[in-house]
């Protein structure tokens, strides 16, 4: 059972009130969307489910037990995280990048073998990089090294994937492509938590979201359940107009 639970979990935004406790169980296959305005706290959450963050109440539980009863090296099997800032001016090519999804595996001074390799050229491949493998990191465009940073998740093979803006710097194609990825990976029995600002790719891809208000109130629930236009504009201060496109709502900001 690889759950990912908040029990009682007041994520620590600082200057804010605790707001509502987040409870709620994560399960494999699902596909959950964290929305809220700027500042509302989504990575803070995002950080402080995968343990990068202490909470200030409650707990996050893994497979059943607290997060903070796991080894950081089980952690990291499990959990893998797109960041939304990265600071990868370490001079590293593509492949030794991806390759760093491996170490979870290794023993502190081991190389990565051939079937390290082979997985890490699979993951390039998968997020359309392997013509870049030897280039630096530090070379790429922003959606390039958005894709690095996928299939180096991809490389890494954890249950859950915690995706910071999964789409960021990400032309069209690249988006679909990118939320198909976490599709199939859900598909194919991991869990998925992405903090989304486009509204459009939540309805279509998140099967439950759940929405962070600037004063920490918080609703979650299925993902149809939550798509409601008065909820969302008052999460977003927005006014919307709801189309319907092959039966799925799109929301467009009203100028
Ligand atoms: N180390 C810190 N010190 C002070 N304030 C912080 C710190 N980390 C985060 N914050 C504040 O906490 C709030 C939540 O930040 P967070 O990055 O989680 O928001 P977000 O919902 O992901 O925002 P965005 O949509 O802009 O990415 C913000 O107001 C931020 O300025």
């Amino acid at each position: 059972m690889t759950s990912l639970e908040a029990h009682g979990l007041i994520v620590d935004v600082p200057g804010r009130a605790s707001g509502r406790p987040l409870d709620l169980r994560m399960a494999p296959g699902e596909r959950w969307g964290v929305l809220g305005p700027n500042g509302a706290g989504k990575t803070t959450l995002l950080h402080t489910l995968a343990g990068l963050r202490v909470p200030r109440g409650g707990e996050v539980h893994l497979e059943g037990r607290a997060l903070s009863r796991w080894r950081r090296r089980e952690v990291a099997r499990r959990l893998g995280v797109v960041f939304q800032e990265r600071h990868d001016e370490f001079p590293a090519s593509v492949l030794e990048t991806a390759l760093i999804g491996r170490h979870p595996y290794l023993s502190p001074w081991q190389r990565e073998g051939e079937t390290d390799i082979a997985r890490a050229r699979e993951a390039l491949r998968h997020l359309e990089l392997e013509h870049l493998e030897d280039r630096l990191v530090s070379s790429l465009s922003g959606g390039e090294r958005q894709r690095v940073s996928l299939a180096t998740v991809l490389t890494q093979a954890p249950c859950w994937w915690l995706v910071d803006e999964p789409t960021n710097h990400l032309d069209l194609h690249h988006q679909v492509a990118t939320m198909a990825l976490l599709e199939q990976q859900a598909r194919q029995g991991c869990g998925v938590v992405m903090c989304l600002h486009d509204l459009n790719l939540a309805a279509r891809w998140c099967s439950h979201l759940l929405l962070l208000y600037p004063d920490g109130e918080a609703c979650w629930g299925a993902a149809r359940d939550m798509l409601v236009p008065e909820a969302l504009e008052r999460l977003y201060n927005q006014a919307l107009t709801t189309v319907d496109v092959d039966g799925a709502p799109v929301f467009v900001p009203v100028r």
